[in-house]
């Protein structure tokens, strides 16, 4: 690009208010003027960068102001501003490195670039329902202070039958021009088999414009998480396009006491029988055991108590484990 279109693009940003896009023309400079040998300058202004940003997130916690999509794409896209960090979500040493990797490939990216390497940005999630995926990346979108855009995959393909390849065109357009983590919920819908429609023919080929924009550069960089339930139903080419998979587990009993424990803030639990509130728990989702936490806080509110008891507890992740009976798919059938 020459100078001068570098600078008519940089002042649409800024008209745009699109902070990232105007510091990532600063960079596209940069990374210039270092191949050129003027590294001093390239350097200048790397640095200046990282402060204009740092300038930007101090007094911010993890909010992050950022316009919601307007026109055809208010109907497609989501827009939620991330509420906390990593540290908010309870998961194992493993899955939390992982996450953590990728929000420093994503904080580095101009470095690995400058050596000739591409940022990992697309993340599958998997696993079972309210194990956290939604919860992540919302709190992946806080860690790197961008906003999270949830697409439902499942709600644009029935909508928008026979045109919906055109509409995720627009989705995908929309990742390369506004920097974000963009979260495909209920990915299942377009990766395998299990049909929002039984219009086989506009499966195919939503599943055919998925991964061929799957594979075009972002030249902002965007996050694209799919998260599913299903794995299995999965198309392999689909997967292969993915440059991280990550597995959500069902809580372990240590996860279980975390979760309760986070969730029962700001009340006291003093004796809690821990043996039996563990016992009822297990096979419940960390969705389920934070709501009936949840849930037992309300009851001792209520009853004007500060204390929350072990019995408040039992009765409420019975209710949960009662609902999840009753709710239980009993298949999941592939086409
Ligand atoms: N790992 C976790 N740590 C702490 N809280 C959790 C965790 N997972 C779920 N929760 C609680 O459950 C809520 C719902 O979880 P979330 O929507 O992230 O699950 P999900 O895996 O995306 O579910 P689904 O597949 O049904 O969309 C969260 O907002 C949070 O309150």
């Amino acid at each position: 690009m020459s100078n001068a279109k570098q600078i008519l693009a940089m002042l649409q940003s800024k008209a745009e208010g699109d902070d990232e896009h105007f510091y990532s023309i600063a960079l596209q400079v940069a990374a210039a003027e270092a191949r050129q040998g003027r590294r001093t300058l390239a350097e200048d202004l790397r640095a200046a960068v990282d402060k204009a940003r740092e300038k930007a997130a101090s007094g911010q916690t993890v909010a992050v102001p950022f316009a919601s999509p307007r026109g055809d794409l208010a109907d497609l896209i989501e827009m939620r501003p991330p509420r906390f960090d990593l540290g908010s979500v309870v998961m194992n040493a493993s899955l939390r490195g992982r996450l953590d990797d990728v929000v420093l490939q994503q904080q580095k990216r101009d470095w690995l670039r400058e050596h000739g390497k591409t940022p990992n940005r697309r993340v599958l999630f998997v696993g079972p329902p309210g194990s956290g995926k939604t919860m992540s990346a919302e709190a992946l979108a806080g860690e790197l202070r961008l906003p999270l855009f949830v697409i439902r995959l499942e709600g644009l393909i029935t909508r928008f039958m026979g045109e919906t390849a055109a509409k995720l065109r627009l989705v995908f357009d929309e990742t390369a021009r506004h920097r974000g983590v963009y979260l495909f919920d209920e990915f299942d819908a377009v990766g395998g088999n299990r049909g929002a429609t039984n219009d086989v023919a506009e499966m195919r080929r939503v599943l055919n414009s998925f991964l061929q924009f799957m594979e075009e550069p972002n030249s902002t960089d965007s996050v694209v998480i799919g998260a599913t339930n299903y794995p299995d139903l999965l198309d392999p080419a689909l997967l292969r396009r993915f440059d991280l998979v990550m597995e959500f587990c069902p809580p372990t009993e240590e996860e279980i006491r975390t979760i309760i424990k986070f969730n029962l803030r700001p009340m006291k639990y003093p004796n809690l029988s821990w043996k039996s509130i563990l016992a009822l728990a297990e096979g419940l989702s960390q969705s389920e055991i934070a709501r009936a936490t949840e849930d037992a806080v309300k009851t001792a509110i209520l009853a004007e108590r500060k204390n929350v008891t072990t019995n408040d507890l039992l009765r409420r992740l019975n209710d949960r484990r009662q609902m999840q009976a009753a709710f239980r798919p009993t298949t999941v059938t592939k086409l």
